[in-house]
């Protein structure tokens, strides 16, 4: 992957996050008031390709938008973070909506339209061609399976590196899928589930993922929160710890911005542990900030901290 300077291409959801702060989630039958209503760009494609194109790196969107008036306000934040949307096609219906309830206790209730996300998908010729020529195609798992699959094969064809977030649906992973899959990336609840093995220690996250390297992927990343991340190949396994932060604002968004720095730093040339370590850095600074694409961090905020 280090010799591969094509650009990012992101395969991907693209949400608005719809946040009603609540004093509590309505009863059947009743009617309550909300504090405020705030519209956020979400949806883990979409965050990954902004978390990439903010740290510098030519990064294209491959997702669906809706016919709704979220769509606009879509386009336009990813466009600010500089993202590249020339393959992004507007469907009909609503985009893609995450409608949350947020109560005093922290606690949230979520209610997830898929709209333009899982509406019919169709790879034409240019998207392909995008594809083929990437330096890496960086999928999660917000869009229907057989979309990610059909990608993957495109860019295995090709020689390009697929990544996975196993961010999104909790399904299992087919054993066509996997093969396909450069580097698999889960958090330690989502290798859980996928392995249906132990993560509640190092050594049961490490025996999990090595568990997924026997299905296909090359290497498994596992992010681990205040934990840090392990990566796991055939013959090494990498631990780099999380760098301490003064205060955790919000981690909504900071797995989608760990992976899609660890690909950049990888397609800029570093070696798998700088490549951990950049995207630990990146991470951190997005966990100090609200928000999800808002907290992602700029190139030069890392600089400082990075030779
Ligand atoms: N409390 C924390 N303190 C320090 N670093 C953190 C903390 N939480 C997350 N991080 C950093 O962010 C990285 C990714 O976070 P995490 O493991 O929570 O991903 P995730 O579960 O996929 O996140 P999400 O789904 O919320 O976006 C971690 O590997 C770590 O570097």
């Amino acid at each position: 992957m280090a010799d591969r300077r094509g650009p990012l291409v992101v395969v991907g959801s693209v949400n608005a996050d719809l946040v009603l702060q609540v004093d509590r989630v309505p009863a059947p039958g009743e009617t309550i008031g909300a504090e405020s209503l705030d519209t956020f760009p979400g949806g883990k494609g979409a965050n990954q390709a902004a978390a990439a194109a903010k740290l510098g790196y030519p990064t294209y969107l491959v997702g669906q938008v809706g016919s709704d008036a979220n769509a606009e306000f879509l386009k336009a934040s990813l466009l600010s973070c500089g993202v590249n949307l020339s393959f992004l096609k507007k469907v009909k219906g609503p985009s893609g909506t995450a409608v949350v309830m947020l109560q005093p206790s922290g606690e949230n209730s979520i209610v997830i339209v898929g709209g333009a996300n899982q509406h019919t998908w169709s790879l034409g010729a240019d998207v392909q061609q995008s594809i083929m020529s990437a330096g890496a195609v960086l999928l999660q798992r917000e869009i229907p399976d057989n979309v990610n699959e059909a990608v993957a094969k495109v860019a295995q064809s090709a020689g390009v590196p697929v990544i996975l977030d196993a961010g999104g649906v909790d399904a299992p992973l087919t054993a066509s899928f996997l093969p396909l899959i450069s580097i698999l990336s889960p958090n330690e609840t989502e290798l859980a589930r996928l392995t249906g093995m132990p993560t509640d220690t190092m050594d049961h996250v490490e025996a999990a993922a090595r568990q997924l390297l026997q299905h296909g992927p090359e290497r498994v990343l596992v992010k681990l929160g205040s934990q840090g991340a392990l990566l796991v190949t055939g013959d090494a396994t990498t631990r780099v710890g999380a760098l301490p932060v003064a205060k955790v604002v919000d981690t909504t968004g900071a797995g989608d911005c760990f992976t899609a720095a660890f690909v950049v730093a990888l397609l800029e040339g570093s070696d798998p542990k700088e490549a951990m370590e950049f995207a630990t850095l990146a991470a951190s600074i997005c966990i100090q900030r609200k928000g999800a694409m808002s907290s992602l961090p700029l190139r030069e905020e890392l600089t400082a901290g990075w030779g």
